[in-house]
């Protein structure tokens, strides 16, 4: 066996216990084989002896330092759209409607595929560097997107963002098709590393009949619908209004609520769409940052928590973040949490760290976000000897209130380590800030030349 050891660490359990264990990695298989002397029944079977696992100087192929530092899974970023890293800072200080007529669609109308492919490979890149190793993306060009995540080493799931609205019926039908193709082609692509969905972009966005006909076919070739859902007033309003029905109750009779599925926001959520959700097994992506920033309002995490609901964590787009960093959505989402509930009490530290990791992975239906023998091994390990994060009362706390992505010592995912001692290995960062700040500069041109 080809083994990866990551020594002398912490390491967060999935049950949130943290004890001092070494990680052994089977590099090969792309999994963890054991947590100090816990193996899988099955690796033992495979070599891999208690002694071996638990003698911290055993022999490695490769080691990763963890000397006191924290072992966490590999952060998962639910929602996002990675190649807006180009319009980071482009519009800011708008609500969601305007800025997105105004200033987003215009510039992203202006975008090559070359531009997707960049602005991905920035934002690839910003989350190695801060402990994220999958994530789920909704845009366009997303053959070039999937080349950035193969090339970097991440997972993700992908797919084509269908917008209807304001286009003729062959245009429409074209965009739900191109959906679905990129959804078959894509799946299973980087060594399965990648994963796909139908992604209509909103409930209000693409018309009734487009959803109706793409969730069929999405249902028969099997892969989960995603989609922007309950996000502002301006959303929920209409369909409410026209139909007579709340959105997830909508979503529900397009047969878009399935166990697998996973929408964006639920910010404007009732207590009966909160049960539905539940009772479908339908994961929220919460994004905390993007919902202050366009002042789209608070999401009932505490009670879809309580409910049930699998509760997951997104940057959205840097446009609307302005990072891609899931450090600052655990802390955004733990104080927006007690906001919303009117309760310090409400979202603590470990119910954040879990939609980051286990929860995020379990939205996703990605590998990882839990580090335990038999798992991929997609993990980061944090430094904990920064001043900001000094005394260490309880590491939990500190992931979620303290820590920053730029504490992320190394990040490995599907066993290959993809940044060691803060160097990214897969991607040449500078020349992927070059090529991103060209890229961006040249579109702003573009856009203002209206050519
Ligand atoms: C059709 S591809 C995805 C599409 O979504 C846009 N977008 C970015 N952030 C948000 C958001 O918070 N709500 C809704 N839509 C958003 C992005 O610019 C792309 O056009
Ligand atoms: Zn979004």
């Amino acid at each position: 066996m080809n083994t990866l050891r990551v020594t002398g660490g912490r390491v967060l359990r999935p049950d949130g216990r943290v004890t001092e264990s070494d990680v052994l990695v089977d590099r090969g298989a792309g999994t963890i084989v054991a947590v100090g002397g816990e193996t899988a029944g099955a690796n033992e079977t495979a070599g891999v002896k208690a002694s071996e696992s638990t003698d911290r100087t055993a022999e490695a192929d490769e080691t990763l330092d963890a000397d006191g530092g924290l072992v966490i899974p590999g952060l998962v970023n639910a929602h996002t759209h990675v190649a807006m890293t180009l319009l980071r800072g482009y519009a800011d200080d708008k609500p969601l409607d305007p800025w997105l007529r105004e200033d987003i669609w215009p510039a992203e109308a202006k975008l090559t595929p070359e531009d997707i492919e960049v602005g991905a490979e920035l934002g690839v890149l910003e989350m190695i560097r801060s402990g994220t190793t999958a994530f789920a993306d909704m845009y366009f060009a997303m053959d070039r997107v999937a080349d950035a995540v193969d090339r970097a080493g991440v997972r993700a799931r992908l797919g084509h963002g269908v917008v209807t609205v304001g286009k003729d019926a062959e245009d429409a039908r074209a965009d739900v098709e191109e959906s679905l193709e990129v959804a078959r082609q894509l799946d299973g692509a980087a060594d399965g590393r990648i994963r796909s969905a139908f992604m209509p972009h909103s409930l209000t966005t693409v018309s009734e009949e487009y959803l109706r006909e793409g969730v069929a076919e999405a249902r028969e070739t099997g892969v989960p619908i995603h989609l922007h859902a309950n996000e502002t007033t301006d959303e929920v309003d209409p369909i409410v209004d026209e139909r007579g029905e709340r959105p997830i109750a909508y979503a529900e009779d397009l047969d878009a609520l399935g166990p697998n599925d996973f929408f964006a926001h639920g910010v404007h959520v009732d207590d009966s769409e909160i049960d539905r959700l539940a009772d479908a097994g339908t994961a929220v992506v919460h994004c905390p940052a993007s919902n202050m920033k366009l002042a789209s309002g608070m999401a009932p995490v505490q009670r879809l928590r309580e409910a049930g609901v699998t509760v997951a964590l997104g940057t959205d787009g840097a446009a609307s973040n302005n990072d891609l960093d899931v450090f600052d959505e655990m802390r955004d989402a733990a104080m927006l949490g007690k906001l919303a509930a009117d309760d310090a009490a409400a979202v603590p530290a470990e119910a954040v760290v879990e939609m980051a990791t286990a929860g995020g992975a379990d939205a996703l239906g990605l590998p990882g976000g839990r580090i335990e023998p038999g798992a991929a091994a997609d993990l980061a390990v944090v430094g904990l000897d920064a001043p900001h994060l000094t005394p260490v009362h309880d590491p939990i706390s500190h992931l979620a209130y303290a820590a920053h992505g730029s504490d992320v010592r190394h990040t490995v995912c599907d066993g290959e380590v993809l940044m060691r001692d803060r160097e990214v290995l897969t991607l040449d960062a500078d020349a992927v800030r070059e090529r991103a700040s060209a890229a961006a500069a040249d579109l702003v041109e573009r856009v203002g030349d209206g050519g």
